[in-house]
C-alpha cells in the first residue's frame, strides 16, 4: 500500500467578490495503514482538506495521489468510481438515509458497486456484526441512538473495503462515553483491516488514540508529529 501524498495544494472559496482562502500550499505524506489526525482550530481547513484527499471537491493547485492515483487526471465520472472503490467516507452528522434501514444503508455502497445480491446480504451482516448492531439490522436511523448511527456510518464506509477511510470529526456529534466507544470501535478495525484511517478532530481523545497528527491553522500546516501524542500539548499547539 503506498503513501498518499499532497504537494503544494491550494484551495479558495468565493463568497460574492471575497476571496477565501482555504488551504495554502499544503504539503504532505500520510503513511498507509495508521491511524492519522488532521487537527486545528475552528475555520483552519480541516474538513476543506478531506473533501479534497477524498474526491468530493476538486482542488485550484496542487496534486493528491491516494492509492497509487493521482486523483487530477480522473474526470469525473472516473474520480466518482475510484472514490466508491478505495475511498470511506464517516461524516460528524452520520449523513445515514433517513428511509433505509441500518442494513440497507450498509448496502448502499454494494449496490452503487455492482456487488451482487447474495454477497451484499453475507458482506451487510457481517459488517452489522462488526459495529455490534446485528440485533438492529431493521432499525431507521431515526430508531437508533448517536452512537449506534455513527456505527452504522463506519460499517457503511467500511462495505466497499475500501483502502482509506476519511472521517470528519466523527465523534463532535457524540458525548464523551459514546465518543470513546467509537475511537475504540475505528481503531480496533483499522488494526484488524489493516485500513488507512484519517480524521479531522480537535477532540482530544481522538489526538490521544493517534498514531501520526497533522496541525494545520488558517489553511497551513503548522507541526505534525508521530506517536504517542500528547493530547495537551497538541492542544496547545492547534
Ligand atoms: N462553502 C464555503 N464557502 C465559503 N467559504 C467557505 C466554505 N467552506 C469553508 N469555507 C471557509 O474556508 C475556511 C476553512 O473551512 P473548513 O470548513 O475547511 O474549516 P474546518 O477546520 O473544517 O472548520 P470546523 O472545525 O469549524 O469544521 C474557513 O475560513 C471557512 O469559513
Amino acid at each position: 500500500m503506498s503513501a498518499l501524498c499532497v504537494s503544494a495544494l491550494h484551495k479558495h472559496y468565493q463568497l460574492d467578490s471575497i476571496r477565501v482562502p482555504a488551504l495554502i500550499d499544503i504539503n504532505l505524506q500520510i503513511q498507509p495503514a495508521r491511524f492519522t489526525v488532521i487537527s486545528g482550530p475552528s475555520g483552519s481547513g480541516k474538513t476543506t482538506l478531506l473533501n479534497l484527499i477524498g474526491c468530493i471537491d476538486r482542488a485550484d493547485e496542487g496534486e493528491i495521489t491516494i492509492a497509487g492515483q493521482n486523483v487530477k487526471q480522473l474526470n469525473d465520472q472516473a474520480l466518482a468510481d475510484f472514490r466508491l472503490r478505495h475511498i470511506g467516507f464517516i461524516f460528524q452528522n452520520f449523513n445515514l438515509l433517513p428511509v433505509l434501514n441500518a442494513f440497507e444503508n450498509i448496502e448502499y455502497p454494494l449496490i452503487l458497486a455492482k456487488i451482487p445480491a447474495s454477497q451484499r446480504k453475507a458482506r451487510v451482516l457481517e459488517l452489522l456484526a462488526a459495529v455490534g448492531l446485528a440485533d438492529k439490522a431493521r432499525h431507521l436511523p431515526g430508531q437508533l441512538s448517536g452512537g449506534q448511527r455513527q456505527r452504522v456510518a463506519i460499517a457503511r464506509a467500511l462495505a466497499t473495503s475500501p483502502q482509506w477511510v476519511l472521517a470528519d470529526e466523527p465523534t463532535a456529534n457524540l458525548d464523551s462515553q459514546t465518543g470513546a466507544a467509537i475511537i475504540q470501535l475505528m481503531r480496533q478495525m483499522q488494526q484488524e483491516l489493516k485500513i488507512s484511517f484519517v480524521f479531522s478532530s480537535h477532540d482530544p481523545q481522538v489526538l490521544a488514540a493517534a498514531d501520526d497528527a497533522i496541525f494545520i491553522r488558517d489553511g497551513r500546516i503548522v507541526n505534525t508529529t508521530s506517536n504517542s501524542i500528547n493530547a495537551q500539548q497538541a492542544e496547545v499547539i492547534a
